[in-house]
């Protein structure tokens, strides 16, 4: 298998279609936001700081995983952060040749200094409609609710993301500690969504074994799965999700960090990938995860063996699952599939035509 280097991965066209905004800051603008809103860090120095809001392969699980989130939230509670955040994501998603990407992200939890919802989802567009001015990327918002917050909120973020359909939300998730908070209890914000035509994602099968990704999809109509890693779990399950079509949002270097693997070489999606399910790779967390896009392909493409046509089948699967109006998608598609065709690693034509 010809090896395709971290250039080649970055020249490629991708989407992210599983990228929280508050797992994905530059650490330089968390130190520069805190001493603008005189908020105390645990460090002031970009090498000090990162332990706080980087986990390493000794992270023991997810709940570890989200301490990093204490920190960067901590900093993300004013209108110009948030604008500032969103547009410096979409600006590193576009330099890797993200040419479409789904921003996750829970309003609730940027209201500790007085900011209304309706603010809070103002602010991200903003700053991704900056970003789309700048580059050629696309961008769409997916409102997190959150397990072990109460069910009455997430209705009410549902609520927002209905009133936010059609002008930039383009779904609906359930983020956070999977194990001991079961979807089940948000399955009236995942009705209100899906009654009004929106399109609903929910991390599950992460910290929690295939019963999660079960209630995901049929108590909470779950369009997409955010990794689903223990679906291998229950083969039965497994079939109804292929048949059905249903993408899984893998993030690999989070899931090994998580503890959903071991280790990279027991990653599913391989398995997934040869069974024909739409597999997709996705960041997660930039920050917190320190990954791109192009690493996770990199890392697919050493550890598991995913060559090159393979790649750019993922890719497709990637732009085929977005939350996108059928007509847009098909355009987009249409464009990359083009792109994907002419691509040589370490060629300069095809380097050109990103020019
Ligand atoms: O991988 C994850 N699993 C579950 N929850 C997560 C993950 N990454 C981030 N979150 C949480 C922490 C954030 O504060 C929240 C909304 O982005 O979503
Ligand atoms: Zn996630």
């Amino acid at each position: 298998m010809p090896k395709l280097t971290l250039q080649d991965l970055q020249r490629l066209p991708k989407t992210d279609l599983h990228v929280h905004l508050d797992g994905s800051l530059r650490i330089p603008t968390i130190l520069d936001l805190a001493e603008q809103q005189k908020v105390k860090l645990p460090a002031d120095t970009v090498d000090s700081l990162r332990p706080f809001v980087e986990v390493g392969e000794d992270c023991k699980s997810l709940v570890e995983y989200l301490r990093a989130f204490d920190v960067t939230l901590s900093v993300m509670q004013t209108y110009e952060s948030l604008v500032r955040t969103a547009f410096e994501l979409a600006e590193d998603a576009a330099k890797e040749n993200v040419r479409y990407m789904e921003v996750r992200y829970s309003p609730i939890l940027h209201q500790q200094k007085g900011l209304t919802l309706h603010a809070i989802v103002q602010a991200v567009l903003e700053g991704l409609a900056l970003a789309e001015k700048q580059y050629p990327i696309k961008t769409g918002v997916i409102l997190c609710g959150m397990r072990h917050i109460s069910p009455d909120i997430s209705l009410r973020l549902a609520d927002l993301t209905v009133a936010f359909k059609n002008k930039g939300v383009v779904g609906f998730d359930l983020a956070g500690a999977e194990e001991n908070f079961p979807a089940k209890r948000h399955k009236d914000a995942f009705g209100r969504v899906l009654q009004n035509n929106i399109n609903c994602t929910l991390h599950a099968g992460e910290a929690y074994g295939p019963e999660s990704i079960h209630q995901a999809i049929h108590l909470c109509g779950a369009h997409r799965i955010g990794h689903g890693v223990r679906l291998i779990e229950d083969g039965d399950l497994l079939n109804y999700v292929n048949d059905h079509r249903i993408p899984l949002e893998c993030c690999p270097s989070s899931n090994v960090q998580t503890k959903a693997v071991k280790k990279m070489a027991d990653h599913p999606i391989r398995l997934f990938y040869d069974l024909g399910l739409r597999v997709t790779v996705n960041t997660d967390n930039r920050m917190v995860t320190n990954t791109t896009v192009s690493r996770e392909f990199q890392v697919i493409h050493e550890e598991l063996g995913f060559g090159l046509e393979e790649i750019k089948e993922v890719i497709i699967m990637g732009f085929k699952s977005a939350f996108l109006p059928y007509a847009l998608k098909r355009a987009l598609l249409a464009e990359v599939v083009h792109e994907l065709k002419a691509f040589k690693p370490g060629s300069l034509e095809s380097k050109k035509e990103h020019l």
